[in-house]
């Protein structure tokens, strides 16, 4: 049993090391080894001749691994190999799939927030503020018609409609990370569409929860 887990830790040894090989007596073929050795070095002379005919750099550069993982010599040669690569076109025949794709993203229209207005700020508001939409003791389950979701398009009271529900989004405009000019296009209408095509995925629903005024009467 424990010879066969010695002849394991050799196995190992010669595939992953053999540069460094401490206990010589232990392996069974030398001249096997040697074989193995000079056909390695061959590589090792093929890939450093196709680097120095190509650009004239640091003898340092020995490390065939074009990789970003850290070489036999401490890892001191990763940077100098890399840039090596980049000149040589190796990058593109040893890591083609490592090759760092950066995608630009996207230009966001975020407006930064005036103090006091971020998100948190907001919830924390949702939870103290006993009457966001405005409501005065009345229900937000009624029926609310389109002409009259019209009539609050101006600061202090602003009305959108959003899936089906109507919102007093006068208080949550400061707090509108798209910003309030953004926010003014949903006043006095359904702004669904234009919900959508910014932002489909922002919960509105539980942002604006206590700001519900009703729902819409789409039968008028
Ligand atoms: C009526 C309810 C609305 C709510 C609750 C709301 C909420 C939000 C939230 C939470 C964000 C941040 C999104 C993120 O960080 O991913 C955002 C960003 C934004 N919103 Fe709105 N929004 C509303 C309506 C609108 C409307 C009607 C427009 C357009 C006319 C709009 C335009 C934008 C824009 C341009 C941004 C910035 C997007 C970005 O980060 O690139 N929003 N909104």
């Amino acid at each position: 049993m424990s010879d066969s887990s010695d002849f394991t830790f050799c196995q190992v040894g010669l595939q992953s090391n053999d540069d460094h090989l401490e206990s010589p007596e232990k392996v069974p073929n030398i001249s096997k080894i040697n074989l193995d050795e000079s056909s390695k070095d061959g590589v090792n002379n093929h890939i450093n001749n196709a680097i120095q005919d190509n650009k004239s750099h640091d003898n340092e550069t020995k490390c065939p691994e074009f990789s970003a993982s850290p070489c036999n010599n401490g890892g001191e040669l990763d940077s100098s190999t890399a840039k090596l690569m980049e000149k040589t076109g190796h990058a593109q025949e040893g890591v083609q799939e490592k090759k760092p794709t950066v995608k630009k993203p996207a230009a966001r229209a975020k407006v930064p927030f005036e103090k006091g207005y971020s998100q948190m700020d907001w919830l924390k508001l949702t939870r103290t503020d006993p009457d966001l939409a405005g409501l005065r003791g009345r229900s937000n389950r009624r029926l609310i018609s389109l002409d009259e979701v019209k009539q609050h398009k101006t600061e202090g009271s602003v009305w959108t409609v959003l899936k089906g529900r109507v919102y007093n989004i006068s208080p949550y405009m400061k707090f509108h990370p798209g910003g309030v000019d953004m926010l003014m296009k949903a006043a006095g209408k359904d702004c669904t569409a234009l919900f959508n095509k910014y932002h489909a995925w922002v919960n509105a629903e539980f942002l604006l929860e206590k700001c519900l005024v009703g729902m819409l009467d789409d039968t008028v």
